[in-house]
């Protein structure tokens, strides 16, 4: 049995590998039911895929350590795995987690041309050739944070409200706050994806299935991406 990490910005998610009920998703300061699954079924490896560093990483690891023997496995960046040529010079500074959702989008569409959505704390959209090779991305902010950066600039939009709803014209500022964050990405990612035609789209993220449902391509969302692309890059 093996246990996949995927350490995010906001929140670490986890899943027995190949056991869909078996997932979950906390942030870092509530990390008991991790800790309770890693008890109760001692899984043989844990793999980890982090682009945090620091305090957050430092009390994942405490957290795992603390009630489970073995030794984690981090997931690095590797230019060529699988093919996939990826577009930075210096690939260590590409995020695990973009490059874990790449590869997982290519297991699943090796013949198509790709663009990759992550809808998180920052929203990342990676573009890959059907040749595997990643031409690169883009890196904007996340809903939260595009609402958090209003609140913090502004004197009169301090929207706090979650209502990620629709997209119509908003009629008072949480509406044009809400609405205004959807629309921005709505309109990168369809442009992305009109650029070539026939690519194809997959979303991902906290985030994504809001963006995916706005934009009506449920069937686009694949929630756990970057998590099934640790099992590409470390098989079992
Ligand atoms: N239960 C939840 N707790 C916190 N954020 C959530 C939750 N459900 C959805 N979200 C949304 O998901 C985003 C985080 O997405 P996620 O993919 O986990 O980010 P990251 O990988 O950066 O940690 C948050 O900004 C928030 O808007
Ligand atoms: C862009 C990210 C912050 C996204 O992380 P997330 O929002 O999922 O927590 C992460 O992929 C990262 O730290 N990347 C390193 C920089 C880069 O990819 O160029
Ligand atoms: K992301």
């Amino acid at each position: 049995m093996i246990l996949d990490l995927d350490a995010g910005n906001t929140r670490v998610k986890w899943r027995i590998r190949g056991s869909d009920a078996l997932q979950g998703a906390s942030t870092y300061g509530d990390l008991q039911e991790l800790q309770a699954l890693l008890t109760h079924y001692a899984p043989a490896r844990v793999c980890l895929g982090a682009v945090v560093r620091d305090d957050k990483l430092d009390r994942l690891v405490q957290a795992v350590n603390a009630v489970w023997a073995g030794s984690l496995e981090q997931v690095s960046v590797i230019d060529h795995f699988a093919g996939i040529e990826l577009a930075y010079e210096d690939v260590s500074l590409l995020g695990v987690d973009r490059w874990l959702a790449i590869l997982a989008a290519r297991n699943r569409f090796p013949e198509d041309n790709l663009v990759v959505v992550d809808c998180g704390s920052a929203a990342t959209l990676d573009i890959l050739t059907r040749d595997g090779v990643h031409v690169g991305g883009y890196i904007v902010p996340g809903f939260s944070m595009m609402r958090r950066v209003l609140f913090d600039n502004t004197d009169r939009v301090k929207v706090t409200e979650d209502t990620l709803a629709a997209l119509a014209p908003g009629r008072s500022t949480l509406e044009a706050v809400n609405h205004g964050v959807l629309r921005m990405l709505k309109s990168l990612v369809l442009e992305l994806v009109h650029e070539v035609e026939g690519r194809r789209l997959l979303i991902t993220g906290g985030d994504g299935n809001v963006l995916a449902q706005l934009m009506g391509v449920e069937d686009r969302l694949y929630p756990h991406l970057v998590l099934d692309g640790i099992a590409v890059a470390m098989p079992g």
